[in-house]
């Protein structure tokens, strides 16, 4: 159905990899001016030369209507809506750029998921240090690029302390395919899409090394409750963990070779470095930083989060995984369910 001209709404979407792309893509389909900032103009004019995005999703036609624009000020002027879907180590620089260049009550939405390196910061909350007067969510689900703009059915969840973004977001998203909820703990859902990225090497590694299916279901169960205890030290709502941003997202990534986080999990589980992995996988793996980012964050709480451990002594202590593993299995006992009922 065709959208009366009130409804259409200019947006812009900043980061041209893999997600913004599927995220322009979506926007545009549903007959929203959407413009994407690819900050190099070779690039964006390949873009707009082919409607393909060759370097990131590559085989995928996209939208006739979906523009291209490499000159941020020009992207974004004029839009109500700005997604920001830059990786966590480049975020802050980008909110900087674009800082002065937006329209008070501007509504900015990050689908980042990543924690800034050194100070613990969500990159909503980035938005909030370096942004005034706009009105500020996050988007975070089960949602591979690639399997968007292949128009596979998925679902993602939109949060905000702003009722206006939780009830604009899903208007301007939603589409046959891709559907919108909406929670208003913004801190649990993006958390909860940053960490799960680190169960995802973990669950890569693991098959790596053969492991089964009863292996499997036992990782993703306690990643779950050790990113439930986390959030809950931080002051999250323990629930959103059990929605689609925590259990949802959890599952998806930690089970699949379309995840970047696994892949390089498994590449080290195979044998190579992990600066060698993330090279060869060319585009983000939010979950080294966040790894260490969590992992100190940990001890400094004292909270007890034995995979992130685990994983930080492979990764970053030489520690051999066999005898990490033993140490796992034979810890000491602990209770199964941690949660209030
Ligand atoms: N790819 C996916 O399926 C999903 C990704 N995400 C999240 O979205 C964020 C972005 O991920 P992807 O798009 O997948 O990454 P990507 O690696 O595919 O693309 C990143 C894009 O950001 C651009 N970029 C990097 N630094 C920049 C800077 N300083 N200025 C301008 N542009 C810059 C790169 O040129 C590239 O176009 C990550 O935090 C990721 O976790 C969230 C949901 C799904
Ligand atoms: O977050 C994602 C899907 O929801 C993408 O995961 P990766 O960054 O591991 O590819």
């Amino acid at each position: 159905m065709a959208l009366s001209s009130e409804s259409v709404r200019r947006v812009a979407v900043l980061g041209g990899g893999s997600f913004g792309t599927a995220i322009a893509n979506i926007i545009a389909t549903n007959g929203h001016r959407a413009r994407l900032w690819i900050r190099d103009e070779a690039r964006a004019q390949e873009c707009r030369e082919t409607r393909c995005n060759r370097q990131y999703l590559p085989n995928y036609q996209l939208h006739s209507d979906l523009a291209f624009c490499s000159d941020l000020a020009q992207c974004v002027e004029g839009c109500d809506l700005v997604v920001i879907a830059i990786p966590s180590k480049s975020f802050r620089e980008v909110a900087e750029q674009v800082s002065g260049l937006l329209k008070p009550g501007t509504i900015v939405v990050s689908t980042t998921k990543g924690i800034e390196i050194g100070s613990f910061t969500l990159m909503s909350q980035i938005l909030e240090q370096e942004l005034q007067d706009v009105k500020i969510g996050v988007l975070s689900g089960p949602n591979f690029a690639a399997e968007i703009v292949n128009n596979q059915y998925t679902a993602s969840v939109v949060a905000s302390e702003h009722q206006e973004v939780l009830e604009l977001i899903p208007g301007v998203f939603s589409s046959g395919t891709f559907r919108v909820y909406s929670n208003p703990d913004r801190y649990g859902v993006e958390l909860a899409g940053a960490l799960k990225n680190i169960y995802a090497i973990i669950t890569g590694m693991a098959a790596a090394l053969g492991c089964g299916q009863n292996t499997l279901a036992m990782i993703l169960t306690r990643s779950l409750a050790e990113m439930s205890r986390f959030a809950n030290c931080l002051g999250a709502d323990t629930m959103t963990f059990l929605g689609l941003a925590g259990v949802g997202d959890l599952i998806l990534t930690c089970t699949s070779d379309m995840s970047r986080n696994y892949r390089a999990g498994y590449a080290v589980g195979k044998g190579q470095s992990l600066d060698q992995a993330v090279s060869d996988i060319g585009q983000a793996v939010e979950g080294v930083n966040t790894l260490k980012t969590v992992k100190h964050k940990a001890d400094e709480l004292g909270v007890y989060m034995p995979l992130v451990q685990a994983l930080y002594a492979v990764l970053f202590m030489q520690q051999n995984i066999e005898s990490i593993i033993q140490q796992l299995m034979t810890g000491e006992a602990n209770t199964d369910v941690e949660y209030d009922r």
